[in-house]
């Protein structure tokens, strides 16, 4: 059957030249619309297969609103667009298209755009539909385990991480007051870590008085209806006085999406699941349909769980530990890739999805963010992992050797060919080829490259036929290919067939919290290869690091700690050395960097004290006299902020 296209576009000349390349290629169009209203009009009578959308249009809206509905919709989309003004592109990109077409394109650009939509498209679903059939029967496993409650919920929140990315996830029910509500929450504290705090625990966690909490409790008002709050509207609601206001400001969070649980088994309330992420943008329109997807099986699942005795009201002011604990059944799958901050286990969850998979994968980030580092953990992740992974340095190759590098040649192909040989993507060949800095691949090596992606096959320079290889590709890089894209240096079509799936690498700058762990990290490998016993750095030398922007990344932190090892006199490290030209570099985003809530100050801090008494917390020089608390209060607080003893989370 023909695939049918509509074309969103209001030049008529334009418009008809795109009817006439379609017809030719196989494909029907089903209507040309010369505005966003006419365009509704078209797709509601047609559902099209894929649209090709112009951004200005005839009348006041553009083709970025019609875009959103469409992604509603589920219709894939491709822009055409003479516009290559980054703004635009910005914008454009984050109604996440299926293609991007700049004008003028040549027909065979418009039909390698429409194999990748499609491509993409059904790649797509089809790992969606995967994601849900393995949460599904996930679900039944656990469900069969007949674990205790909090438990079963722990590994449900596990489960539900990949489907719903959260930081916290809260589900009980909003019930009647005096009884208010009885909600556990599961706050992210490692890949695979949850500390599970309950409403009491919340509030010792936010130093609340009890009625203080009490009339927060009372406030709230139970969903009714799939609920999605990100950036400014989240914003706008955590400033009313509620328990989501509590969980915004004590541990960072910027979205929300909450939908109520259909039970039919008498509950003392409303049941409700909800995730808080401290990503501004976390939850979408896919999220919400999700959700519509999954509120059966996830109410049958949870009804028996939130489904409990009447919980007694917080009548008295109990000063006991809150019943929280944290889990730690985690293998370090992610060897080598230190850190623990959301934006970092943000990307473990997508290394995870993407490893197992023979997926195109693209990382994007700053020089010194661990690019190379991700691609080494997907690559032993995959199952390619017995075989070779070959790394190509695209930016370091000359342009006249790069060929013949990367596909290899026959003896005498070229003056100076004196032997055959085999290219590095021969030598990849049922393992993985990482091509690192491939924005600075030239143009004419870019149109080779998309063939080997196609067609799955390499010619090598003065050899006779092709040869078929069977290779991941993971690409990196840490310019801005859109921008490489719109001004003409990177080719759109090998963008969307390598941008298949995307990880951007966060820079240290945003994710500071992660220095002390870093820190600690290159300590120890440092000290081990120079053979002197560092403890630590100093209170002034860690305050140093956190204010310092770090343009240089994780291998600038790494140098720094490096060199102050060597220099190191004693055993703790007093002088932190930064680059020269660093007190210029110590920016004002230090300061709008990411504050770190009061939790997250108050664990730190004592993790920081244990680890200079080595973990001893009574007596004369321990942690509980340094922090001039009773050792039992110390107990408790640890419990409370899931610290262990040997002070790990
Ligand atoms: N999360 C991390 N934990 C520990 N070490 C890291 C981490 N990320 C990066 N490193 C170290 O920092 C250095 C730079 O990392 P890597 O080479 O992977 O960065 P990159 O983004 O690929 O840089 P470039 O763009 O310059 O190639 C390496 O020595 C790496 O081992």
């Amino acid at each position: 059957m023909k695939k049918k296209i509509l074309i969103v576009e209001d030049q008529f000349i334009e418009a008809n030249h795109l009817r006439i390349m379609l017809e030719r290629a196989g494909y029907e169009v089903s209507g040309i619309a010369r505005s966003v209203e006419q365009a509704e009009e078209q797709v509601a009578k047609e559902a099209p297969a894929l649209v090709l959308l112009d951004i200005f249009l005839t009348g006041t809206r553009t083709g970025i609103e019609l875009a959103e509905q469409l992604r509603e919709a589920n219709i894939p989309f491709i822009y055409l667009s003479a516009n290559s003004n980054e703004e635009i592109l910005n914008a454009a990109k984050a109604t996440h298209p299926n293609g991007f077409l700049v004008k003028p394109f040549r027909e065979k650009d418009l039909l390698v755009a429409l194999q990748i939509a499609e491509y993409h498209h059904e790649n797509g679903l089809e790992a969606k539909l995967r994601k849900e059939a393995i949460f599904q029967k996930q679900l039944t496993a656990i469900t069969q385990e007949k674990l205790a409650r909090e438990q079963t919920l722990l590994k449900i929140a596990q489960v539900l991480q990949p489907l719903f990315p959260f930081d916290m996830m809260a589900v009980g029910y909003v019930g009647e007051l005096p009884h208010v509500t009885h909600v556990l929450h599961f706050l992210r504290i490692g890949f695979n870590e949850y500390q599970v705090i309950d409403a009491q625990g919340l509030r010792v966690v936010s130093n609340l008085k009890l009625e203080e909490f009490n009339t927060l409790q009372s406030k709230m008002t139970p969903a009714v209806d799939v609920e999605i709050h990100t950036g400014a509207a989240f914003k706008k609601l955590a400033a009313e006085p509620s328990v989501r206001k509590l969980i915004a400001t004590t541990f960072g969070m910027n979205s929300y999406l909450g939908f109520p649980l259909q039970t039919v088994h008498q509950v003392h309330g409303l049941p409700f699941l909800a995730f808080y992420s401290r990503r501004p943008d976390a939850y979408n329109e896919e999220h919400k349909a999700l959700c519509y997807r999954m509120m059966p099986l996830l109410s049958q699942t949870l009804q028996h769980l939130v489904k409990s005795e009447k919980p007694a009201a917080f009548e008295q002011d109990r000063n006991v530990s809150p019943t929280t604990y944290s889990t730690n059944n985690q293998v370090n799958t992610f060897e080598g890739i230190i850190g623990q901050s959301h934006l970092l286990l943000n990307v473990f969850d997508l290394i995870s999805q993407v490893a197992p998979v023979d997926t195109s994968v693209l990382i994007t980030g700053e020089s010194g963010t661990g690019k190379e580092r991700v691609a080494d953990t997907i690559h032993a992740l995959s199952m390619r992992k017995t075989q070779p992974l070959i790394k190509v340095n695209c930016a370091a190759l000359p342009t006249n050797l790069i060929e013949s590098e990367l596909f290899g040649h026959e003896k005498g192909a070229f003056t100076g060919a004196f032997e055959k040989r085999t290219g590095r993507f021969e030598q990849a060949n049922n393992g993985t080829i990482f091509l690192d800095e491939i924005g600075d691949m030239p143009l004419e090596t870019q149109v080779k490259l998309l063939r080997v992606l196609q067609q799955k096959e390499i010619e090598r320079l003065g050899g006779k036929a092709p040869v078929k290889v069977d290779i991941r590709i993971i690409a990196a890089t840490n310019r801005n290919l859109e921008k490489e894209v719109a001004e003409g240096r990177f080719r759109l079509d090998l963008y969307y067939r390598l941008n298949v799936f995307p990880i951007q690498m966060p820079s240290l700058s945003d994710r500071k919290e992660d220095i002390p762990l870093l820190v600690d990290h290159f300590l120890q490998y440092y000290g081990r290869k120079t053979g002197k016993k560092i403890t630590g750095v100093s209170e002034k030398g860690l305050r140093a690091l956190a204010l310092y922007d770090w343009p240089g990344n994780i291998r600038e932190l790494e140098n720094v700690i490096e060199r102050s090892v060597l220099l190191a006199k004693g055993t703790l490290i007093d002088q932190i050395i930064l680059p020269t030209n660093s007190v210029a570099k110590v920016s004002g985003k230090s300061e709008e960097a990411r504050l770190k809530t009061i939790f997250e100050n108050e664990r730190d801090h004592i993790i920081a004290v244990l680890k200079k008494c080595n973990g001893r917390i009574r007596g004369s020089q321990g942690a509980a006299e340094i922090l001039d608390i009773p050792p039992s209060t110390l107990g408790s607080k640890m419990k409370k902020l899931g610290i262990k003893r040997d002070f790990g989370y």
